[in-house]
């Protein structure tokens, strides 16, 4: 997969496009300045830098959740900073979320909350009254056997672990069937074996799937050892973008400690 990161020149299989985004909060926080790249199809892309850097805000403009003051982001060759109603609520359902606290609902049952992914499928009112059909609940069996949940499909969320839990996050990521996938901080909250073992059911079904995938991290080895390509952003700026291989300790020093 490392040829995906060797012809940046070619876009024609771009999912994501931005030009010159720029993030300015009404207070005057420059949270992202001029960031320009593509991302293509299949790419595993983590985003690293020191907190504050702008990577949360970065992720939040993909899907509008913040709207950049300025610049331009298409994804799928749709204008996402323009898009509003209807076709806004769309892009949202094909960009598949995971956070880093799960965000899962803690007295429903696993799969329950894996249907919840289904939810941008539905009318408004079937969902608010959580009328899945069985065939949704299959495709939630069915996620879930694919993150190794089969045992833990009835238990409620909050008696599973947290490795479990974010592995949850993921199945019900999934079963939106997103052509993008974000994660926030996936593995912060979990300890180092839980957070290799939640990385790699991650990059699996983002392979299986054809899946392309953004994912924030704080820990510059599991960047390294997962992602395809690795984006440093430091003061909302992009200052190192390729391959794992490529980032040196010249470069992780600079982009955590150098002023
Ligand atoms: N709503 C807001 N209003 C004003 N400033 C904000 C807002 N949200 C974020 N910021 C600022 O924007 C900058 C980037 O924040 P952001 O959360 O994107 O950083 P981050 O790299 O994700 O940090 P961390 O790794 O600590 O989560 C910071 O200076 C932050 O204080």
């Amino acid at each position: 997969m490392s040829a995906v990161t060797d012809r940046p020149e070619e876009v024609s299989d771009a999912v994501l496009q931005l030009k010159d985004v720029e993030m300015t909060f009404p207070d005057g926080t420059q949270a992202l300045r001029g960031i320009s790249l593509t991302i293509k199809k299949g790419e595993l892309v983590s985003i690293i830098g020191p907190s504050g850097a702008g990577k949360s805000t970065f992720m939040r403009s993909l899907n509008r959740l913040n709207t950049p003051t300025a610049g331009s982001i298409v994804f799928e060759g749709q204008d996402v900073m323009r898009a509003r109603g209807k076709e806004l609520r769309e892009i949202r359902r094909r960009i598949g979320m995971v956070f880093q606290h799960f965000n899962l609902i803690k007295r429903s049952q696993t799969y329950h909350n894996v249907l919840h992914g289904r939810l941008g499928y539905m009318p408004t009112l079937k969902g608010s009254f959580g009328r899945f059909s069985k065939e949704d609940t299959e495709k939630a069996f069915e996620v879930l056997r694919r993150v190794g949940l089969e045992e833990h499909m009835f238990k409620r969320a909050d008696e599973l672990s947290g490795g479990q839990q974010q592995r949850v996050g993921i199945a019900r990521a999934i079963i939106q069937e997103p052509s993008l996938l974000l994660a926030d901080e996936p593995i912060a909250s979990l300890d180092p074996s839980s957070s290799e073992n939640v990385m790699n059911y991650l990059k699996q079904v983002c392979e299986e799937d054809g899946l392309t995938s953004i994912v924030n991290l704080h820990q510059v080895d599991f960047a390294k050892k997962f992602a395809h390509r690795i984006i440093g952003i430091k003061a909302g700026e992009v200052v190192f973008d390729g391959a794992p291989r490529e980032l040196t300790d010249g470069i992780i020093d600079y982009l955590y400690y150098k002023k």
